[in-house]
């Protein structure tokens, strides 16, 4: 024998009934089948509402009566069975309904919805899809006999979610097998009867549950779960996309899914089954040939130490708390006694060692009556100050890490938390048995679909993981990088395992949204049609919309962005900055940025404010992280001043140079930072205070070059005058000349001091040699003492910053 359980969706209409039926007669070439049907999709909830509108003496209980009686009068007639007096299918469902009705006009009128009638009337849904089922199978089986599970399954007569009789139901099905030996069977299932005979339910989702008790009754060779999905997945899919059916699972691993929400299983299920040692399916009826999931005593053990990942959301964290409980006998005892009284489910429970506090997960449903009863259970002591008052947490949810194989196996709660951490994810409590087949950890409901998201990437996606950017600024630079990704997104997903996606594009007047991911090769145009969104908003959307490996990327130069980062490492959302401005503010805010990066996991990188793509912090922070000592550093950093140098020989106006490197890309969209010696003086202070100092910008010593008179209005003004003081410029460059040096804009940084200015440069210095818009740094140090380590390559242009920033993502990514 086997047992073929059909669910609501399988059933939901004609055509899935037929589907439903197909299957069942494919499952006969190998022996009789019991066939047991849910309701028709969503037909338990309309009755459920029905009885309570009408418990509330509101007549459209007949509206949704008269609904539901139509769509399965359809269902009947697509279904095309002979309507009265041929047959009955039409008498059948008429009958039904008008029974319905007369049970909900009694509950209309005495307004009052007890769980006995409400029972009765969700028994309804079960009675007419097996009837239905039962009318088009027998066409295809004549000798299949519908069965009435109100006389195979006995339980007691708690209604709404009564107990089996085992023992009771056992007999009672195998007396029918005994009157019925060569048939096949339908039954409705959900529904059951007390020891009277009246009509009780086995709780929401019984109808696996009563399949399983008629196979394990029967000895069936095998229980088959057809459903929508084809298996029991690695985690909800709906959450997370890219769940994928467990193929072989054990009873124990599909029980605790189950329990934490594999919506796929009603959790009763597997018990009966598991005591018999029978092959439970997990099937899709809209793709009958998936292979589902075998749920078996001891499936073949993979290298996998996860199986899957579940959650149950609308969780209360109870906190019982006190010095008065340390050491004494009992407190627990009269904690669960309590809460036991009150029929309170406990969901989870921890206790720290130094017995200071239980802490236990109730269903949000329960928080009031538990915290009544434990508040009263505990009065004496509470009084007395010996405990607190229990502290209900709302709002939050369990995400459980469910397998066999992690026993044992070091390293998966490590994992475990770690993603999380890395994700902002706080943890409330933990709980893990010593079988340590299950995991759990208690967060925020909100952060449920990151949380999981982010276990399946670490568990079972090793293939790739999704990242998601949060652009802010695409102008020269911004732009070049949207370009770099959109080309090297296979890249990235192929050698690296990284799914970058672009979420947000945002210019001062636009804000171009996209969860799934901006199309790369149409962002200008759709950036120019996106509504404004001011700063603000625009950090709450990243912290609202809590994606995983949130990295927020500053490619502008404004002070405004800079002051969103700190809320933003708050919330666990790296910070990719080529913006220089956090950086070299004052020192308690570059600290303290660096400091919250450290305390919420997420990266601050702005390794482009020095030398752009080149490796120079990242040189320094490696000198500094193997204990050297930088002693000196001498260096040219400005790119746009380098190319003026060195382009400038009067045979064209200063003014004119200045301007290419500004159309080239090189200068800060305010070129005066460069020619003033600002730029450069923020990178000095940046490259002192990575080397350890405590130091201000104000400390910075500024020789400029450039007559007053150039920094007075607008960036216009500032070409005006520029061309104004040719003179100034050319003397300077024929000075230089007449000595056979050049001159190079130089930083300079020993003993906790540092300072810039216009340096004559001669033939064979360290610095002579540079070329175009080129840098170099000469880190003198403790370790490179005769000779300094040299950074040297190009320090600016929209190119090479990109994929400066291109670089910090993926190491923010990588973390
Ligand atoms: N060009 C280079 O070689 C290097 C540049 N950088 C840095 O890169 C940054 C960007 O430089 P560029 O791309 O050349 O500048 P840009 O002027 O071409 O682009 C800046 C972008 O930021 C946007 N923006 C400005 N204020 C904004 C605000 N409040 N909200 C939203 N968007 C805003 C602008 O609309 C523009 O799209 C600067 O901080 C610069 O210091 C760093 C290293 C090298
Ligand atoms: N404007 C800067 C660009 C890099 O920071 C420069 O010219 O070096």
């Amino acid at each position: 024998m086997q047992v073929l359980k059909f669910g609501g969706t399988s059933v939901a209409s004609a055509e899935n009934i037929s589907k439903s039926c197909d299957i069942s007669l494919r499952a006969l070439e190998n022996g009789l089948v019991v066939i047991v049907v849910s309701a028709l999709g969503g037909t338990t909830d309309a009755l459920i509402k029905a009885g309570k509108t009408a418990a509330e003496g509101d007549v459209a209980y007949q509206d949704i009566l008269q609904q539901l009686e139509q769509r399965h009068l359809e269902a009947a007639e697509e279904l095309q069975l002979p309507p009265a007096p041929l047959d009955n299918a039409t008498a059948l469902i008429t009958d039904g309904f008008l029974e319905l009705h007369r049970l909900c006009d009694g509950v209309a009128a005495l307004q009052e919805l007890s769980s006995r009638t409400l029972d009765r009337l969700m028994s309804y849904g079960e009675l007419l899809s097996s009837q239905l089922v039962e009318l088009h199978f027998h066409r295809l089986q004549p000798d299949a006999v519908w069965a009435d599970a109100r006389q195979l399954i006995r339980t007691n007569s708690r209604f709404g979610n009564a107990e089996v009789d085992v023992l009771a139901t056992e007999k009672l099905v195998k007396d029918f097998q005994a009157q019925h030996p060569n048939a096949s069977w339908i039954v409705p299932g959900f529904i059951a009867a007390d020891a009277h005979g009246t009509t009780t339910t086995l709780g929401r989702g019984g109808s696996d549950y009563t399949a399983a008790l008629l196979a394990a009754a029967l000895g069936a060779d095998k229980l088959e779960i057809w459903t929508d999905v084809s298996g029991m997945m690695t985690a909800d899919p709906r959450l997370v996309r890219g769940a994928r059916p467990i193929a072989r699972i054990s009873y124990q691993e599909a029980m605790e899914l189950s329990h934490f929400g594999a919506k796929v299983l009603y959790p009763p299920t597997i018990q009966p089954v598991m005591k018999r040692g029978i092959p439970l399916w997990i099937k899709n009826t809209f793709a009958p040939d998936d292979y589902g999931t075998l749920v078996e005593v001891e499936p073949p053990r993979t290298s996998a130490s996860v199986q899957g990942i579940s959650s149950v959301g609308n969780l209360t964290l109870l906190n019982l708390e006190g010095s008065g409980m340390v050491g004494i006998p009992g407190f627990s005892m009269r904690l669960f006694a309590a809460l036991a009284r009150e029929r309170i489910n406990v969901v989870l429970i921890t206790q720290s060692s130094s017995e200071h506090s239980i802490c236990v997960g109730v269903n949000a449903a329960d928080t009031t009556p538990a915290q009544v009863a434990v508040d009263e259970e505990f009065a004496v002591e509470i009084a007395a100050g010996r405990i607190e008052p229990l502290r209900p947490e709302r709002g939050l949810a369990i995400v459980a890490l469910v397998g066999e194989n992690m026993k044992d196996h070091p390293g998966i709660s490590g994992k475990l938390f770690g993603a999380l951490g890395q994700n902002g994810v706080n943890i409330r409590a933990i709980a893990q048995g010593a079988s340590e087949k299950n995991i759990s950890t208690v967060i925020r409901a909100e952060d449920v679909r990151k949380a999981i998201n982010v276990l399946h990437e670490a568990f079972f996606e090793a293939t790739y993981k999704q990242v998601n950017l949060f652009l802010l600024g695409p102008g020269n630079v911004g732009g070049k990088l949207l370009g770099q990704l959109a080309r090297q997104q296979a890249h990235l997903l192929e050698h690296l395992g990284l799914q970058v996606r672009v979420v947000a594009i945002a210019n001062s007047r636009h804000c171009l949204v996209n969860e799934e991911g901006v199309d790369l090769a149409a962002w200008p145009e759709a950036l120019a049609e996106a509504p404004p969104l001011s700063l603000t908003d625009l950090t709450e959307l990243i912290i609202a919309r809590n994606l995983r490996n949130s990295i927020f990327v500053d490619v502008t130069a404004n002070a405004a962005a800079a002051a969103c980062y700190a809320s933003l490492l708050e919330k666990s959302v790296a910070v990719v900055a080529c913006n220089k401005v956090a950086a070299s503010s004052e020192y308690t805010n570059y600290a303290r940025l660096k400091s919250l990066a450290k305390e919420f996991n997420a990266s601050f990188l702005y390794s482009t404010n020095v030398g752009a793509g080149l490796p120079v912090i990242s040189t320094l922070n490696d000198l500094m992280r193997s204990g050297d000592v930088v002693r000196r550093m001498q260096a040219v950093l400005s790119g746009t001043l380098n190319f003026v140098f060195n382009n400038y020989d009067g045979s064209r106006p200063f003014a004119e140079v200045v301007r290419q490197a500004q159309a080239e890309g090189y200068t800060e969209p305010d070129p005066r930072l460069d020619l003033s010696g600002t730029d450069v003086a923020r990178k000095i202070l940046i490259l002192a205070r990575e080397a350890g100092q405590v130091i201000e910008m104000s400390d910075i010593e500024i020789e400029t070059f450039l007559p007053p008179a150039c920094l007075e209005g607008d960036v216009e003004a500032f070409y005006t005058q520029l061309a104004a003081h040719e003179a100034h410029f050319r003397a300077l460059f024929d000075a230089a000349q007449a000595t056979g040096a050049r001159l190079k804009f130089v930083a300079r940084y020993a003993e906790g001091r540092a300072a810039v200015g216009l340096q004559q440069i001669p033939p064979g210095h360290d610095l002579y040699d540079l070329r175009g818009k080129d840098n170099v740094v000469l880190f003198h140090t403790d370790r490179y003492d005769e000779l300094p380590l040299v950074v040297k390559g190009a320090g600016a242009g929209a190119e090479v910053t990109a994929s400066g920033v291109f670089a910090d993502i993926v190491r923010a990514a990588r973390l």
